[in-house]
């Protein structure tokens, strides 16, 4: 019997690949770079699965050019590259991966706020480059201990990052776009928006990109923040407008920032970031230890094999598509 031909859009780990192989006729993009839409063209005729592993766009366009599209998975939890309506449309039901990167998330989103406030990246530069003479030239970094941590978009991910902050005695409040009932807000406090990004010594955001959120963090945000305020984005780049936090970062409008996502994405070598002295940027490793791709991978790949086996999926973004 014919095996199903699915698509990979970029590197998967091995026994990932092994899994969807056993069943799939595979055809994989091997680079380093995101795929273009022209770069798997030709495959997409025959595509009866799609696993996408990095931002590539799922569109009207691409759906266009793969008629026989069964099901369509992404290596992700947040999905803003996919346009879901479009799938629906064609009764594709489209799955992401939540809740398996929640802890490893938080755990990145929560060290880089504590490496930027301690200065931890700085001072391995600064010893690396032989200047360890004598430790109090180093320049002091501030406590998280009594401070405020204000999340935005208080999901599963916000929430793990409200623990590891109470942990360290911070007084923890959040904004989220519906209010938390009190047994799930870990004794976080509600803010308004405004109240938030005025009260918070550490802001945190970690909401999903949608229209409402796009470019949320902009230069009358920045403003109303503290001098001495820390930015952390572990969500998605462009729900901070760039040129607006390079300003409030060069003016010192606000203290520092430390990203793992960015936009654009990648950031260039040569961006201006880059240039400004109080900023840490990571290459959006947010979920990548090798438990949690594993779990992420798998995840995407049972629900890819369930899809084209016409089961029903374990975390489908548009389960109305089957059900109906
Ligand atoms: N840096 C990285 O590697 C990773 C980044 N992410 C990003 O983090 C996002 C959140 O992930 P989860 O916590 O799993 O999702 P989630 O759906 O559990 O939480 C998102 C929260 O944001 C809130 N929200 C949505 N729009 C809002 C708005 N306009 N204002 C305030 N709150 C709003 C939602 O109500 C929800 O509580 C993902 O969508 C993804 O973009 C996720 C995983 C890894
Ligand atoms: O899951 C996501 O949304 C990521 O950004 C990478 O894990």
């Amino acid at each position: 019997m014919d095996k199903c031909k699915v698509i990979i859009t970029g590197r998967v780990l091995p026994s990932v690949l092994e899994l969807i192989q056993k069943h799939c006729q595979v055809y994989q993009w091997e680079q380093t770079r995101s795929p273009l839409l022209s770069d798997i063209t030709e495959w997409l005729n025959d595509a009866e699965g799609l696993f996408v592993t990095m931002n590539m766009p799922v569109n009207e366009q691409l759906l266009t050019l793969a008629p026989k599209l069964r099901v369509i998975v992404q290596e992700a939890v947040g999905y803003d590259n996919i346009d879901v309506p479009a799938c629906t449309r064609r009764r594709i039901p489209f799955c992401n991966t939540p809740g398996v990167l929640v802890e490893t998330t938080a755990d990145l989103a929560f060290g880089l706020l504590l490496t930027a406030a301690r200065r931890i990246h700085e001072g391995w530069e600064w010893v690396r480059a032989g200047n360890w003479q004598n430790g109090t030239q180093f320049p002091l970094g501030v406590d998280l201990y009594n401070k405020t941590l204000g999340i935005v978009g208080m999901g599963s991910i916000g929430s793990a990052v409200a623990k590891r902050g109470q942990a360290c005695g911070m007084k923890v409040i959040y904004h989220n776009r519906k209010r938390l009932p009190v047994q799930d807000s870990f004794q976080a406090e509600y803010r308004g928006f405004d109240e938030l990004l005025t009260e918070a010594d550490f802001i945190v955001v970690l909401t999903p990109l949608t229209a409402e959120t796009r470019g949320m963090f902009g230069a009358k945000e920045f403003a109303r923040m503290k001098p001495t305020a820390y930015f952390v984005n572990a969500a998605r780049g462009a729900v901070v407008d760039t040129e607006a936090l390079y300003n409030a970062l060069a003016s010192k409008q606000i203290a520092y920032a430390a990203l793992d996502v960015t936009d654009p994405e990648p950031l260039p070598g040569d961006h201006p970031l880059l240039q400004l002295p109080n900023i840490l940027v990571v290459p959006h490793i947010g979920s990548a230890t090798t438990e949690t791709r594993i779990r992420m991978g798998m995840l995407a790949a049972e629900n890819l094999l369930l899809g084209l086996d016409g089961r029903p999926l374990v975390t489908c973004v548009n389960p109305d598509v089957i059900n109906s």
